[in-house]
């Protein structure tokens, strides 16, 4: 089966380590949801699998092969990445930035490369703005267009970090269904970072929660979102409500002044 694999990853920068042997997979037509505190390492092992850093110990495979020595045009070809705030404005029109996540080597397009970026364009709702500059579109639209840029290359896995992070309510129910659709219509494997554990829990199959560099849990939302998970992993004691088996957070306690 199609899945990216890692196995004992570490990860220093500069001498620090922040990645102390990192077990975990991605498989074929799942989500994976990728969570945990700020500075947990959830950006740092995303570039690791993208090929972006180079790890000082431990083991990537992409669909059995390991990712050590490949170039990233290869690595290319089995994933696309969305990094964190990749909603930077180029001054590029949309459909030009969807164009240029073809990965062709010119700007040469053909009618099927039109059709394929208009098709993605449409699914994410974003027909209207193809012609627009990027710099003149909301944080919102162009965190989407950043995502149409790695959905148009249909590779076999999406590394996205926190893509929802501009999001209003609705745009981030779109995108629940879009990415639910990539792994179910399509078969991608999707690797997410996420910081609400209630998107996380109505997007993932399974949920990693990531502490300290190391992962605390791996298993389905209801088997890792638990109120004493979550406080052993942010420190923060929250209320759960379960809606159809799948656990919610309803809200934390706060500490009140004088209380
Ligand atoms: N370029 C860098 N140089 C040095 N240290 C870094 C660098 N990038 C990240 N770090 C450190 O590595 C650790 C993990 O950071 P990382 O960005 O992977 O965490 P994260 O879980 O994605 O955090 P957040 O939720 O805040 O985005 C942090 O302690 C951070 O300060």
């Amino acid at each position: 089966m199609s899945r990216i694999e890692v196995r004992g990853l570490r990860y220093a920068y500069r001498g620090a380590e922040v990645l102390h042997g990192v077990d975990g997979r991605v498989d074929a037509g799942e989500v994976v949801a990728l969570i945990g505190p700020n500075g947990s390492g959830k950006s740092t092992l995303l570039r690791c699998l993208a090929g972006i850093l180079r790890p000082r110990r431990g083991e990537i495979r992409i669909a059995g092969e390991p990712l050590r020595g490949q170039r990233q045009a290869r690595i290319a070809r089995h994933l696309a990445y969305v990094p964190q705030g990749s909603e930077a404005a180029e001054p590029l029109t949309v459909l030009e930035s969807v164009l240029l996540g073809l990965g062709r080597a010119s700007w040469r397009y053909g009618p099927a490369d039109l059709a394929r970026a208009e098709r993605v364009l449409a699914r994410l709702g974003l027909g209207e703005l193809a012609q627009r500059p990027l710099p003149e579109l909301s944080g919102g639209q162009r965190q989407k267009a950043a995502l149409a840029r790695a959905l148009v290359r249909e590779a076999p896995f999406l590394l996205l970090d926190e893509p929802t992070n501009h999001l209003d309510m609705r745009h981030e129910r779109d995108l629940i269904e879009i990415l639910t659709r990539c792994a179910r219509e399509q078969g991608q494997g999707v690797l997410v970072v996420l910081h609400d554990i209630n998107v996380a829990v109505q997007l993932a199959d399974r949920i990693l929660l990531l502490r300290d560099g190391q992962v605390r849990a791996d298993g389905p939302p209801r088997q890792v979102v638990t109120a004493t998970g979550i406080r052993d992993a942010y420190g923060v004691a929250v209320r759960l409500v379960e809606r159809g088996g799948t656990p919610f957070v309803a809200g934390y306690e706060l500490a009140r002044p004088g209380g």
